[in-house]
């Protein structure tokens, strides 16, 4: 059986004007596979200017590669006929970080959703568009009845972000290309499109190419993961061993400079101090989740995604030594 997704050898160098002057190699002698029947997530983690952005570009047919080939179940994508053209473009969707972006301010969330569903004629009838529309705004986990008929302006960002999930499961996509999507998104809510597009890899099948600059949510998400520097590849692997025993020193750099605030310094005093290597980011071994054994409690009750939040929540409570609100607050926010 084909793989769903192979990269061969793919480089991309722009170059700029009439004589290809300085030239940038955006992506080197990249190379990775995902599995027709695995679905999976894959992270490609890397700085600014790393290539993650032309990675994404790449995969979505948007630029060609200088060098290499890009298959998509077996076939070179610059080279796909009509027909096969229109599955990758329903079979490949894309989620951005800017939430905003996407929306026309002028039309409500349910033009958003009819345009692919008349573009790819999802939907025989108006009632059948709206069952596809609500089945979607459920999966991501929205109440229709709370986001359909609203303007963008009307909706938080969380909302709007998963919006975008939702026009893209519409479309049943075997792939999804994920490019930051939760870095302008409220702290708060980003464990819960996280799990989201974790729920899509488990229940529809969905893979997923989660782009960050951000190994602790990439900790929390993937399986495995590829770390760029500069276009090369550093170090890939599987997540949990990448980032708990990194080979590489870019990686090491990367993994150190998680952000892992220690309780006993104030913001502003000095710096953040790195978190303490072989730690993983649970709630063991965040200092303020460990001063909060009730909200401890409720943390561990969830899934290890919401640490993240449960973390960030305890310490803005902390530093303003209002302990017993961070329990409180952490029942509110994280789902039961
Ligand atoms: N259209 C372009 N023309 C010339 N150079 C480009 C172009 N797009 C990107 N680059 C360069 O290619 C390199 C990789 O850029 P890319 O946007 O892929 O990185 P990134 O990892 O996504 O960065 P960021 O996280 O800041 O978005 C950078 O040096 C960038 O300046």
């Amino acid at each position: 059986m084909a793989n769903l997704l192979e990269l061969r050898n793919v480089s991309k160098i722009y170059t700029r004007g009439l004589t290809h002057a300085h030239p940038t190699v955006a992506l080197r002698d990249m190379s990775l596979t995902l599995k027709d029947d695995e679905p999976t997530i894959l992270t490609v983690a890397g700085e600014s200017g790393s290539g993650k952005t032309t990675l994404a570009m790449l995969l979505l047919g948007f630029i060609d590669p200088t060098m290499g080939e890009i298959l998509y179940k077996g076939r070179n994508i610059t080279s796909l006929t009509g027909a096969e053209r229109l599955a990758y473009r329903r079979e490949v969707q894309a989620v951005f970080q800017d939430p905003f972006a996407v929306f026309n301010p002028f039309y409500t969330v349910d033009h958003l959703l009819t345009v692919p569903i008349r573009q790819f004629k999802l939907a025989r009838s108006k009632v059948q568009a709206r069952s596809l529309m609500e089945e979607a705004l459920t999966a991501v986990g929205l109440r229709p009845e709370d986001v359909l008929g609203r303007f963008p302006h009307q909706l938080s960002g969380g909302q709007r972000q998963r919006i975008n999930v939702a026009r893209a499961l519409l479309l049943r996509p075997r792939l999804l290309i994920a490019d930051e999507p939760v870095s302008m998104v409220d702290a708060s809510l980003r464990a819960n499109i996280l799990e989201t597009l974790r729920n899509l890899q488990r229940d529809y099948g969905v893979s997923i190419i989660y782009i960050t600059h951000d190994l602790t949510t990439a900790y929390h998400i993937a399986k495995s993961i590829i770390v760029l520097y500069r276009g090369s590849v550093m170090e890939a692997g599987d997540v949990d061993a990448v980032i708990k025993s990194p080979q590489h020193p870019y990686t090491q750099l990367l993994v150190d400079s998680i952000p892992w605030p220690n309780l006993d310094q104030r913001w502003g005093e000095h710096p953040i101090i790195a978190r303490e290597s072989g730690s993983t980011g649970s709630s063991d071994a965040c200092p303020f989740m460990s001063r909060c054994p009730k909200a401890m409690d409720i943390c561990k009750a969830r899934p290890p995604l919401y640490q993240i939040t449960a973390s960030q929540v305890a310490a803005c409570y902390l530093y303003d030594k209002q302990p017993e609100l961070v329990a409180e607050r952490l029942s509110e926010l994280l789902p039961a």
